[in-house]
């Protein structure tokens, strides 16, 4: 097996001087993986992803990226809310990431309009967020995390808001744009069948403190079409991982 690309060696995670929200978590992470991590409410899925981006630090352990720093300083993320600037249009929008980074007009330009063209919204590109559906200002968001063709993407809850037939969409819209421009995901959902559907690799964890209870491998080759939510050796693994997520919950 190659290097991963990612490696969380004995990770774990106090807030302040409280119990430790993720203990003692070792987790390799291959270039290309769909990592799903679902876990009951409260047991540090979004603490991994934010302590991953650096955003806040472990109180032991190790992150290790095989690039090194730089990157950890191009990796996408991308959150539940879709968080666009309301006076800034979808085309300017996308290129604030490069913008920041000080990237020239032309290559800020031209960027913005190949990752729109891959979630199809060029034709929008002169609305502002205001004037989109929840769908397209997630597929802006999407835009906006893949303009810098990070490496490594980190999505927490995107589509949680979204109805089910739009997520179900987004999900192999997802799995399309990994197909055009690839990266490595690790992915924090609710959703037991949206974890099977997108993942190669499902990440259970448990609470209080939160460590890996289950990593499940979904055999499901890619590309992976609509039809497979009916197929069912699907569903018996969502059932197997709702049992999992059962036994992963604390004790009441
Ligand atoms: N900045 C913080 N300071 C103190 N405690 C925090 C902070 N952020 C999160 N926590 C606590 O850490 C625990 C894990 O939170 P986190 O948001 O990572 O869980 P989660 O699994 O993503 O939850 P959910 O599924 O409900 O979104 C919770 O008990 C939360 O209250």
């Amino acid at each position: 097996m190659t290097e991963p690309i990612l490696s969380y060696c004995g990770v774990t995670k106090r807030y302040e001087r409280g119990k430790p929200v993720l203990e003692s978590l070792d987790l390799d992470v291959q270039e290309g993986d769909f990592v799903s991590i679902i876990g009951p409410s409260g047991c540090g899925k979004s603490t991994l992803l934010r302590l991953t981006a650096g955003l806040s630090p472990l109180s032991e352990g190790q992150i290790v990226f095989r690039d090194g720093e730089p990157a950890r300083r191009n990796l996408g993320f991308i959150f539940q809310d879709a968080t666009l600037l309301p006076w800034l249009d979808v085309r300017r929008n996308v290129e604030m990431p490069l913008k920041l980074a000080s990237r020239p007009r032309a290559e800020r330009e031209g960027a913005a309009r190949e990752v729109l063209g891959l979630v199809g919204l060029r034709a929008v590109s002169d609305r502002f967020p205001r004037q989109l559906s929840g769908g397209m200002k997630m597929r802006v968001s999407l835009a906006r995390g893949l303009v810098q063709k990070p490496s490594l993407l980190l999505l927490d809850e995107p589509f949680g808001a979204l109805d089910a037939i739009t997520r179900n969409q987004l999900n192999a819209e997802l799995l399309a744009l990994r197909g055009q421009s690839p990266f490595t995901a690790l992915f924090v959902t609710h959703s037991v069948n949206e974890a099977v559907f997108l993942s190669n690799r499902i990440v259970v964890l448990s609470a209080n403190p939160g460590r890996i209870a289950h990593t499940v491998e979904v055999p499901f080759a890619y590309p992976r079409a609509a039809s497979l939510r009916e197929d069912p050796a699907f569903h018996r693994l969502c059932a197997e991982l709702m049992h999992a997520l059962a036994e992963a919950a604390p004790a009441r």
